[in-house]
């Protein structure tokens, strides 16, 4: 078994607490992504995994073994970064096999594993190859085979796509679904990119200054927020969210989509105020003038319509036919109340089921 397990998982730079107590358990074999907005802790929780950090307070166990103060090397863990520190004046294979030749792997053996990643990433064609006769996307790929080469028992990715263009982005995220499948290894990987993280992960960590709000499968997550930060997180273009007060059992009044809501929520008592959620998909633009039309951004197959309340609330309309909604014109909406979310009104947020 070669899971990872967190427990209490702590790290303070000096004065500074950036990690507060992680506990998470990542199944073997699992494909594991961490999000979160910048700064909220995925890097450093991620080097603590492999040992790049040290770990203020808690455990780090990989499979039975607890690793908290292991070195890195002695993890049976390997790395992949965004920027891919290729070695320039060795050939393509010789940058895979550099480091099982460091710890004294026979010729033999490094040939044998350098053949097998070159393999899986179909970099046959490139053994020769220095890195600078690659492209970002190729070179990459050769940082990833390093890291298979070492026969790891977790790979661990810190944002290994963000420094390739659109397309490449699209093809390698494929072949890092195929080399998970392939390989079938526990991987832990952060981004910043939702369709990375909803398209690869089996289970998406989302973390919000040091602290896990919520872990669960990517529909899961989607369906499902447990607050107001993940249903605001997950999905792009985000939730939308207008204040609401609680008119009576199983009613909230919402101004901003000018009609009252029908909910199963357990709603607080009546005259508390709430905050409903609803994505872009479930509003639709209809003749009226209560919105007006602050932008729009037609993306081809789907336009997506900027609109300010009368209670100078935002929404972001999905539209899939041509949009007549015109800049500067007011407009009228229609909802679909059966998929709002309700969240107490709070620093917590915290959905009201
Ligand atoms: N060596 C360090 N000394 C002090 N603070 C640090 C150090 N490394 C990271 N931090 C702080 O720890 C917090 C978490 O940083 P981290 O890089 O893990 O975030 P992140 O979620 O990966 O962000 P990003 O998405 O921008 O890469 C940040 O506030 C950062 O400033």
């Amino acid at each position: 078994m070669t899971g990872v397990n967190l427990a209490g998982v702590t790290k303070r730079f000096g004065d500074v607490q950036v990690i507060h107590g992680v506990d998470l358990v990542v199944e073997d074999g699992e494909f594991c992504v961490f999000v979160g907005p910048s700064g909220c802790g995925k890097s450093t929780l991620l080097r603590m995994i492999a040992g790049l950090e040290k770990t203020t307070a808690g455990h780090i166990a990989i499979g039975d073994r607890d690793v908290t103060d292991a070195d890195p090397a002695d993890r049976g863990v390997a790395m992949v970064f965004q920027t891919y520190a290729l070695y320039p004046h060795m050939t393509v294979a010789e940058n895979m096999g550099f480091g099982l030749k460091m710890t004294g792997h026979s010729k033999a053996e490094v040939a044998a594993k350098v053949a097998e990643a070159s393999r899986i990433l179909k970099l046959d064609d490139y053994l020769t190859r220095k890195p600078k006769a690659l492209s970002g996307g190729q070179r990459q790929r050769v940082a990833i085979g390093r890291a298979i080469v070492r026969g790891p028992e977790v790979f661990l990715f810190d944002e290994p796509l963000s420094n390739l263009d659109a397309e490449l982005r699209v093809e390698m995220r494929g072949e890092i679904a195929r080399l998970h499948r392939e390989i079938g290894a526990t991987m832990i990987y952060v981004t910043h990119d939702q369709v990375e993280a909803m398209t690869l992960a089996d289970k998406i960590v989302v973390l919000r200054k040091g602290v896990i709000e919520q872990v669960g499968a990517p529909l899961e997550l989607y369906n499902n927020p447990d607050n107001r930060f993940v249903a605001g997180f997950i999905g792009s273009p985000a939730m939308n969210f207008v204040g609401g007060t609680v008119a009576r059992a199983g009613v909230v009044t919402a101004p901003g989509f000018g009609v009252d809501v029908a909910t199963d929520a357990a709603l607080p008592g009546a005259g508390a105020s709430v905050v409903l959620g609803l994505r872009p998909q479930h509003v639709q633009i209809c003749a009226g003038n209560t919105h007006r039309v602050e932008m729009t951004e037609a993306l081809g197959g789907v336009t997506y319509i900027h609109l300010t309340t009368a209670t100078h609330e935002k929404l972001v309309v999905e539209v899939h036919d041509t949009p007549t909604a015109k800049l500067g014109t007011t407009v009228g909406i229609k909802i679909d109340a059966t998929h709002a979310l309700v969240f107490e009104d709070s620093t917590r947020g915290l959905r009201l089921r």
